[in-house]
């Protein structure tokens, strides 16, 4: 045979088998179509039984666009079982006792391209529109959909733990709503970065059918700082089987925090680097001219400042440019926009124009347990599935307004009287900045049902209107669907295990373990601490709690009443943190590794004016609220509450001794009077017992500190 036809030849084979499997593709979907029940169909994915039209428009190229949906006539359950059809694919739409179904062709959902025959329409998948089956679960209409099981999935990260790993697959299984509950050091944004890798780049042998790679994602957080976060390390270079994921930050550059290629990947950066610009800076530099013109700043052709209707027609010709540029301006952003993968913004800022009517197939909300419910509205209403990352056991958005938990009236006499009393409440101003409750007792009761939800039930059975602003939206999605929604990470790397112990056990039903990269780390371990220290520095420097106890010393707390209004201080435990402070430096224990937490802001700026002269700002003092997130070496806490009528106001809260109480690695020092503040509840109580039992406990007296 000569070489053509060899090469002829081989043509031919492959047409003839490409014919012979279109054949059996062929014959197996008849059969398929044919032989099946409709119901079978359907759970084999080829088919969505019970869909009504929604909408009927006028489409690109003057094609009709038909949106189905399930309305609740035909279905308890509006949200469309798992299916196959996807756009562009071929689908049919058939009529069925009273409603329509919509069959592959094999294939369609919601919004199709049509042309029609008698007794059925044909068409191409045009888009699947899903954002409403979020917003049902959200509003407890429907029961979040029972997630894909996945086994064998490969992971980018190779570091991950199992929690984080389980975490992973959770999500990526679920459909509408995940949620990842991340208590204090286990690696949310850890995770996170795996999710969105794996979304975007599903890698694994045997994902379920459901898993469909996301094209676009929203990465949005309660602040700059989170959002932050996530992009410095989606900008870092991408791990082995990735590619660089194309990032977009929206939000004023100025607030964007970071280095050099988070500025890059702003909206600005990238539009002034975008082709378009430049046509966009000749309209801005004919607006400017002309400006000039006007102004008299430059000359006319005729050399003299324009008058009269020379006047008037710039002034239309600016306008009209003005028109130009903003139009200009539009193409820009959607350009640049169509081409991220990422696209990342505060809460707030997601609902800037820019976003107008981009749609994404994931919203993942880091810090969503800082965030307010109605923030987090902003981004969910773009999306079709949505990622929550939080911890309902720190502190939740600080509320201002002095009604903050609202109790339903049970008649308007008892309205008023709310109102009323509200408008003359004289609360000290550090029980105003209220995290819900003073107790954090009953963090359980902040909606008004926190029973969980049977399946499919109506609006009126599972949604409760919050009492409170601080009522977050992952902590209301937990109580009305129940633990099923969310995976928690249960690793920490951060605090010795001693310290870990307490939050763990009470907080965290004891699943948060330490990794053995951290479990037994101590300050003497760090690489600045030399080992020739004195007996006294070795001891402090092996201790990872230690708890001075003031009880009986009459260190009583002081209303500062001239600079904040019922913030309270404490000068002799602003003299004992000090004195901690001195040792531990002298140890050789750098400032900078320090800081000095307390819950009241006027204890503060006492402890600040006595530190700053011997460490600057080096050495941090700050309120518990304002320390969420962080983390230092050495952690000393003033608890300030120290009276005879044994009261321990907003300290109550748990989940602000939570944070104060997770944020040191290797030594944690707890200032304070056990005597008021075992009362104050339970959880103190516990923590008062627990400190005496493991610490290193010392008597409080400032002379034993000499
Ligand atoms: N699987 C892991 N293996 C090793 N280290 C990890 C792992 N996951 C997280 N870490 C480490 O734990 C620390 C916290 O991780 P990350 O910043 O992702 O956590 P976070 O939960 O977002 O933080 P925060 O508790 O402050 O909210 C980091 O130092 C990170 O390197």
């Amino acid at each position: 045979m000569s070489g053509l036809d060899t090469i002829s030849s081989f043509f031919d084979r492959q047409l003839a088998l490409l014919q012979i499997e279109r054949n059996a593709e062929i014959e197996q979907n008849t059969l398929l179509l044919s032989n099946c029940s409709h119901k079978l169909l359907e759970q084999r994915g080829f088919a969505l039984l019970n869909l009504s039209v929604v909408n009927m428009q006028v489409g690109m190229g003057g094609r009709n666009l038909i949106e189905l949906g399930r309305p609740p006539a035909f279905s308890t359950d509006s949200i469309l079982p798992a299916h196959t059809f996807r756009p562009g694919d071929l689908a049919r739409i058939e009529a069925h006792s009273g409603s329509s179904k919509t069959i592959k062709n094999k294939k369609t959902p919601k919004s199709a391209t049509t042309s029609a025959s008698e007794a059925s329409l044909e068409g191409v998948v045009y888009k699947q529109i899903a954002k409403l089956m979020i917003v049902n679960v959200l509003l407890g209409i429907n029961s979040p959909t029972k997630p894909a099981d996945i086994n064998e999935m490969e992971f980018y990260d190779t570091s991950l733990n199992e929690s984080q790993r389980k975490a992973v697959q959770f999500v990526l299984g679920s459909k509408e709503l995940a949620c990842i509950h991340g208590p204090p050091g286990t690696g949310k944004t850890h995770t996170l970065l795996e999710i969105i890798r794996q979304s975007l780049f599903p890698r694994g042998s045997g994902l379920p059918i459901e898993i469909v790679p996301a094209k676009k994602i929203l990465v949005c957080g309660a602040s700059n700082l989170s959002v932050d976060n996530i992009l410095e390390r989606l900008l870092l270079p991408p791990l082995a089987g990735m590619t660089q994921i194309r990032c977009t930050r929206i939000g004023h550059p100025a607030r964007v925090r970071g280095s050099g290629s988070s500025l890059d990947a702003t909206l600005d950066a990238q539009s002034s680097r975008s082709e378009q610009a430049a046509l966009l800076k000749d309209v801005q530099t004919e607006i400017s001219d002309s400006l000039l013109l006007i102004a008299g700043k430059a000359k006319t052709q005729k050399g003299r400042k324009p008058r009269g209707d020379e006047r008037r027609k710039l002034w239309n010709d600016i306008k009209e440019l003005r028109k130009e540029y903003r139009k200009r301006e539009k193409g820009v952003v959607t350009s640049v926009l169509s081409e991220a993968q990422v696209v990342l913004a505060t809460c707030h800022s997601a609902g800037g124009r820019v976003l107008d009517n981009v749609d994404f197939d994931l919203i993942i909300i880091d810090e969503a347990t800082q965030a307010l419910e109605a923030s987090c509205w902003i981004p969910v209403v773009k999306g079709k599935k949505l990622i929550l990352a939080g911890d309902p056991m720190q502190l939740p958005p600080t509320v201002l307004s002095r009604d903050a938990r609202f109790k339903t009236p049970r008649n308007p006499k008892e309205a008023l009287a709310n109102a009323k009393k509200s408008s003359s409440d004289d609360l000290p101003i550090d029980s105003q900045l209220t995290s819900d409750s003073e107790s954090g007792e009953d963090s359980q009761d902040e909606t008004e049902s926190s029973r969980p939800q049977a399946k499919n039930k109506v609006i009126a059975l599972s949604l409760r209107p919050s009492r409170s602003l601080s009522t977050t939206l992952f902590k209301r999605l937990e109580q009305m669907h129940g633990p099923s929604i969310k995976r928690m990470l249960e690793v920490q790397y951060r605090m010795h295990e001693m310290i870990c112990d307490f939050p763990s056990k009470m907080l965290y039903s004891s699943r948060l373990r330490s990794d053995k990269s951290v479990a037994t780390h101590l300050l003497k371990d760090l690489e600045n601490v030399t080992s020739d220290e004195s007996e006294k520095s070795r001891e402090i420097l092996g201790a990872p709690i230690v708890f001075f106890d003031t009880s009986g010393c009459e260190y009583f707390e002081k209303s500062n009443e001239h600079e904040d209004e019922g913030s309270k201080c404490n000068e002799n435990e602003a003299m004992l943190v000090k004195s901690w402070v001195d040792k531990l430096v002298g140890a050789g224990i750098l400032p900078s590794q320090i800081a000095v937490i307390t819950p009241y802001q006027a204890q503060v700026t006492l402890v600040s004016s006595i530190l700053s002269a011997s460490y600057g700002v080096e050495l941090e003092v700050g309120t518990v609220d304002g320390m969420q997130g962080r983390e230092k070496e050495a952690i000393i806490i003033s608890l300030v509450r120290s009276n005879d009528k044994r009261e321990v106001g907003f300290l109550k809260d748990k989940r602000r001794l939570n944070v104060a109480m997770t944020r040191a690695r290797r030594h944690m020092c707890v200032i304070g009077d056990s005597s008021t503040v075992q009362h104050g509840g339970p959880f103190l109580k516990k923590w008062m017992t627990w400190l005496e039992d493991k610490a290193d406990v010392y008597y409080g007296g400032l002379e034993e500190m000499q």
